[in-house]
């Protein structure tokens, strides 16, 4: 997992950063100022697989993505075409996000979908500032927190400020820890950190050790709407997809696609 590890060493520092600038009784004291939450689980839990749609500028295995649209106008473009939550990256350094990007997002009168902080979370301080700048959930990576101990309180302390967590494994092992801590709403990446190899049929694997009653994700990696409808056929409820949508020539229309749009159109003009 060197890719994670050199993520999450250089998180380190940046959140020691921002604790010395804004310390967090500050951003506590922000709170009752945040815009109210929209439920993400509810969002998720609906007939039909779920589309949460990410927004970001570039990734360490694909670079930079072509897109030319700002982050509020691409939301716009997911909230009108059927997707039911946005992801926005909060990393700068390696996605180009930012927590002011998903502020910004967030806060948009225009978006009306849940907003999840997409974020290397190693300390509770970015659970803070997340729900502070109006985000609705945040991700919590079972490797990046380490013990299930220390991500069962980080749970918890996501759920006593109103918002979901996205526990996202990468093992059968990381998913036994998710659910033992927990957790509502599980993600697998698709996605092997060290090579950046996607392999879609793990997460099959993965999500059967899942039990039902927790919401399950597939990361990573999907590039067509068929490899949505493949997700839900091996019982995903949810789908979180990048690179495809910023990649896309037609961006409505993949949208539309990976939200199941299109085929439900094609069976009632039958
Ligand atoms: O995407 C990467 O290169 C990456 C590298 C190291 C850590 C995390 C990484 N991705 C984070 C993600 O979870 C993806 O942004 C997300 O699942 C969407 O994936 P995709 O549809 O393949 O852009």
């Amino acid at each position: 997992m060197f890719m994670l590890n050199e993520i999450i060493a250089n998180k380190r520092l940046e959140v020691e950063d921002k604790k010395r600038l804004r310390p967090l009784e500050d951003l506590q004291g922000k709170l009752r100022e945040a815009r109210p939450v929209r439920d993400f689980y509810h969002a998720l839990n609906l007939p039909g697989i779920s589309l949460i749609a990410e927004i970001k500028k570039k990734s360490p295995s694909k670079g930079e993505f072509p897109v030319q649209i700002a982050a509020a106008e691409l939301a716009h473009l997911y909230c009108q075409n059927g997707a039911r939550a946005i992801s926005v990256l909060a990393d700068e350094k390696f996605f180009g996000g930012g927590a002011h990007v998903v502020e910004r997002v967030a806060n948009d009168p225009g978006v009306h979908l849940p907003v999840m902080y997409k974020e290397f979370i190693i300390d509770p301080y970015q659970i803070y500032e997340a729900r502070s700048i109006g985000a609705d959930a945040v991700l919590l990576i079972v490797r990046s927190i380490g013990d299930k101990g220390t991500l069962a309180e980080m749970i918890g302390t996501v759920h006593n400020l109103g918002m979901q967590a996205l526990v996202e494994c990468f093992t059968a092992d990381d998913a036994a820890i998710a659910v033992e801590a927990g957790a509502r709403i599980i993600g697998v990446n698709n996605r092997d950190l060290q090579t950046f190899e996607v392999d879609l049929k793990r997460s099959e694997e993965i999500r059967s050790v899942i039990p039902e009653g927790a919401l399950t994700v597939s990361e990573s990696g999907l590039k067509t709407p068929a490899d949505a409808l493949e997700a839900q056929q091996r019982g995903f409820d949810a789908i979180l997809v990048g690179e495809a949508l910023l990649k896309s020539e037609d961006l409505t229309k993949s949208i539309r696609g990976f939200a199941g749009l299109e085929i439900a159109e094609q069976q009632s003009n039958r």
